[in-house]
């Protein structure tokens, strides 16, 4: 799924980002929206369309609709600022960014969601508003389409910022009696009226309403940026960027936010909102602001190559990863990296019932032109065994050519030139052809071995050279051949049609895997190359990886015994520091407290661990 498909529930900080872009088309004009002052559905007059070239610069921009207005005759481009902002069609604002005066506006807004078919006034949307400097101070804040619609968020305000204290407890710790039915009756209470987050001491809980909650504007995030302490303001994702980001600067030290959760809770989007807190808070250099761009880029491209369809989420990212935000030892961004964890391999070659592949699968094959289908021999999606071993359906909202627009916009905003891109979908074709190599088994009479396995259609095999750029003779030999290698001499014997197949499998998932990391390597690449002056600094790390799985009637495989080791692990952490190390600690300093009972995984961890124990050795 796309940003798209949420009809009412995207949410996240800006999704889509570009501030690079391609030399090619540079003779077309784009139109361009902009939003006087505020953004004002129902006034026309408020909103001028321009034709700019793709190269037009915010700069620029800010210019051409200071020449078309006669109010504001005389002014200085340097007064005026352009936001890109997010939010509902009424005018709620979900999200702001400052462009950079050398951004390109028609790249920004090419990365954009497409908004879904339906729209209603929860559907949230991009658009750019055009602003003096002084706006903000003089009036306190953004201003809304509306007097209604202003007054009513800012009663979600005054609802958000005075939660009853009696009935609900904003902190788990707080309540008189601590067990699991009071526990989920308070989280119950709290969500119904409006309030998805809780915390539980330093945790955060957070309930996902699956709908828009205008909790993430900047309104919050001002109130925000000041509250070192955790409870000092009702809980929010935001305090605890705030509390990591002043815990760095206070005592110098590395700080890490942990989100755990089972798919479709909303980890992707607690880390987008994370990251959006923890950018704005520094006091931005070009740094900061390059960094957040990159960063904000990469996103829709990670999204395509690593997230899928599943039971239960639209867009699950089959992946782990952890984010670091580099920061200067003054507080500023001075760049960020991203490291991912066991991309869901088995995916590749076969998808549960009601699952798909991985996105940009079928965005190539519905948005790739005539030309580039002649180029990638590329064939419709129910030709591929990867793709067709389950009954096809359409994403409703997702519209997967617009797709496949867009995230050749994001690539190249984070660097991947147009014959990158090329070799990038030369390979997805090549994964999915390899998946149509069939193999048979040729009797030899006379000769022993009978279970050989030969290529049925050794025309795919040429196609799939072609793309990887390597001999036909040597794909071949690699699909059928094994080689031993004995003490004086290599014996080559062929596999047997099942070994073959595999091996044709491992080797999609295989080039799979490599281009995943290839791209991840790239967008390091683009996020460290920012700041080469950083000294010595500290780094806020996000990790947001799988939460336990167990996927029910299908057995789950060794990708589920590796994620579920992985918070076995987490959980034996938490354990320690939580339960374990907090009591230790009470009874060296003589405080009277009686221990809780916590469900020790120790033995369940240590299973893995030890050698002599299990099989497959963990580090
Ligand atoms: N804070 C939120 N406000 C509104 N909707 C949300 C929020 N968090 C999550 N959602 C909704 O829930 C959906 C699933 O969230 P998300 O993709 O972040 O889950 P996830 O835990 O990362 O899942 P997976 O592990 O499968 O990747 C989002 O697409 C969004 O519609």
């Amino acid at each position: 799924m796309s940003f798209d498909s949420i009809s009412a529930g995207a949410t996240g900080c800006f999704p889509r980002r570009a501030h690079t872009i391609n030399a090619t088309d540079d003779a077309h004009t784009h139109t361009v929206a902009v939003y006087m002052h505020s953004f004002n559905p129902d006034c026309e007059n408020d909103t001028v369309h321009l034709e700019v070239h793709k190269r037009c610069t915010t700069e620029e921009l800010i210019e051409k609709v200071l020449a078309g207005r006669a109010e504001l005759e005389g002014q200085s481009v340097q007064d005026f600022d352009l936001f890109e902002m997010m939010g509902t069609p009424d005018g709620q604002t979900y999200k702001e960014r400052r462009l950079d005066p050398g951004e390109y506006p028609v790249a920004v807004q090419a990365i954009w969601s497409r908004l879904p078919v339906v729209v209603d006034s929860a559907t949230p949307k991009n658009r750019f508003v055009f602003r003096h400097r002084g706006y903000r101070a003089a009036t306190g804040g953004t201003r809304f389409g509306s007097a209604e619609v202003a007054s009513s968020i800012d009663a979600f305000l005054t609802k958000f910022l005075v939660q009853p204290q009696d009935r609900e407890y904003a902190d788990l710790c707080m309540l008189p009696e601590l067990t699991e039915q009071t526990l989920l009756d308070n989280l119950r209470e709290r969500f119904a009226n409006g309030h998805i987050y809780t915390y539980i001491g330093p945790i955060l809980v957070a309930v996902n309403p699956f709908c828009f909650f205008p909790i993430y504007n900047p309104k919050y995030a001002r109130l925000y940026f000041q509250s070192k302490r955790l409870g000092s303001l009702p809980p929010h994702i935001f305090a605890i960027a705030d509390v990591c980001y002043h815990n760095m600067l206070r005592i110098k030290e590395n700080q890490c936010v942990v989100i755990s959760g089972e798919s479709g809770s909303g980890k992707t989007e607690s880390t987008n909102h994370l990251m959006s807190h923890l950018i704005s808070l520094s006091q931005k250099g070009s740094t900061g602001c390059s960094t957040e761009q990159t960063l904000l880029s990469a996103g829709p491209v990670l999204e395509a190559f690593g997230n899928a369809v599943t039971l239960t989420n639209n867009n699950s990212s089959r992946f782990g990863k952890f984010i670091k935000i580099n920061y200067r030892e003054n507080g500023m961004v001075s760049g960020a990296n991203v490291e991912i964890y066991l991309l869901e391999k088995s995916r590749i070659i076969f998808q549960t019932k009601g699952e798909r592949n991985y996105h940009v699968f079928y965005y190539l094959l519905e948005g790739a032109d005539e030309e580039e289908r002649k180029k990638y021999f590329l064939l419709k999606p129910n030709d591929y065994k990867y793709l067709n071993q389950n009954e096809p359906f359409v994403l409703e909202g997702v519209n997967e050519r617009n797709e496949f627009d867009r995230l050749r916009h994001a690539m190249s905003s984070v660097g991947f030139c147009a014959k990158t891109q090329q070799t990038i979908f030369g390979i997805i074709s090549a994964v999915l052809l390899l998946g149509n190599i069939t193999y048979i088994k040729v009797s030899r009479h006379g000769y022993h071995s009978d279970e050989s396995g030969y290529i049925e259609n050794e025309e795919v095999v040429d196609l799939v050279a072609n793309l990887l750029h390597i001999r036909t003779e040597t794909l071949m030999q690699a699909l059928t051949m094994k080689r031993h290698v004995m003490k004086t001499e290599t014996v080559v014997l062929r596999y047997s049609v099942s070994e073959a197949t595999n091996t044709r499998d491992a080797m999609a998932k295989c080039i799979y895997n490599s281009l995943f990391h290839y791209i991840v390597l790239r967008i390091n690449q683009a996020l460290l190359k920012k700041d080469f002056s950083a000294g010595k600094g500290y780094y806020i790390g996000i990790l947001d990886i799988f939460g336990f799985e167990d996927v029910g009637a299908q057995c789950n495989s060794f990708e589920q015994l590796c994620i579920n080791y992985a918070n076995e692990k987490l959980q034996s952490y938490f354990n320690q520091h939580i339960f374990q190390f907090e009591q230790e600690e009470y009874l060296k300093e003589g405080i009277s407290w009686t221990n809780i009972e916590y469900t020790d995984n120790t033995e369940c961890v240590q299973l893995f661990q030890v050698r002599e124990e299990f099989q497959i050795h963990f580090h």
